[in-house]
């Protein structure tokens, strides 16, 4: 791993479920990911992107090889462990939002600092909504606002601890067109401005080749790259 890495896989192997139903997901992934940079993973339906995105953000541990993210190692980690990496070091962002319903957008954007133990949680969070345009929406529960509205409170809330790596899984599949190009603007000004790594799950290629890299995983491996600025091919990505 160089010193600018922020997410660096080495042979990475993961299966999931029990007994008859137990699939080998990640087979041997190599990949790392500089510091500062935006990737786009790309791939066919039940390829393993969002099982590779669960072991970079910490939430699934491999069953073999190394995974490095943001310096630290993660294979050594107890649960509390893990639990106290992701909620300094990642922010996360999912395709149907993953709200607290009975919290308000505020209290849901607060969530991350509380446990944290940060005291000023609340103005962070206030602070955070109105950088997603939110101001106006502070106290309403999810329910009341709309899904682009709902994802802007997740952008808020996965941003709100200062993460070192954004990650997003598909985070405009629930939305219209114009909405989602909201949030994506939203995204990347936000990695732009803090310098964050960005790892993105899409089956959108124009959105894929707006990333730095795009990282394209077929069958649980990593293949050969497309070089986003200047291949045609990306345009043929069957997503
Ligand atoms: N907990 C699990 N137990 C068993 N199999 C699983 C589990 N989670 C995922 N899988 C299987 O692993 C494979 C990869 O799933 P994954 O969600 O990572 O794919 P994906 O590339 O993100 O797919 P999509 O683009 O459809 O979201 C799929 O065949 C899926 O059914």
């Amino acid at each position: 791993m160089t010193a600018l890495s922020a997410i660096a896989l080495q042979n990475v192997h993961l299966s999931l479920g029990e007994g008859a139903g137990r699939v080998h997901i990640l087979k041997g992934i190599d990949l790392e990911i500089a510091q500062g940079t935006a990737v786009g993973l790309i791939g066919p339906s039940g390829s393993g992107k969002s099982t590779l995105l669960m072991v970079m953000a910490g939430l699934e541990r491999a069953d073999k090889g190394s995974v490095r993210v943001a310096g630290t190692d993660l294979s050594p980690l107890s649960e509390d462990g893990l639990a106290r990496f992701r909620g300094q070091n990642v922010g996360i962002i999912f395709q149907s939002f993953h709200l607290v319903p009975n919290m308000t957008a505020l209290e849901n954007v607060a969530v991350p600092l509380e446990l944290a133990g940060d005291r000023d949680a609340f103005s962070k969070a206030a602070r955070e909504l109105e950088a997603v345009g939110l101001a106006h929406r502070l106290h309403h529960y999810p329910a009341q606002m709309s899904g682009g509205e709902q994802q802007r409170v997740a952008v808020a809330r996965a941003l709100v601890v200062e993460p070192k790596i954004l990650i997003a899984d598909e985070p405009t599949g629930n939305l219209d067109e114009s909405t989602g190009n909201q949030i994506v603007e939203l995204m990347f000004a936000a990695q732009k401005a803090r310098n964050m790594t960005l790892v993105l799950v899409t089956h959108d290629p124009a959105l894929a080749r707006r990333c730095d890299r795009m990282i394209r995983v077929r069958s649980g491996e990593i293949e050969p790259e497309v070089h986003t600025a200047t291949s045609k091919a990306a345009e043929e990505v069957s997503a």
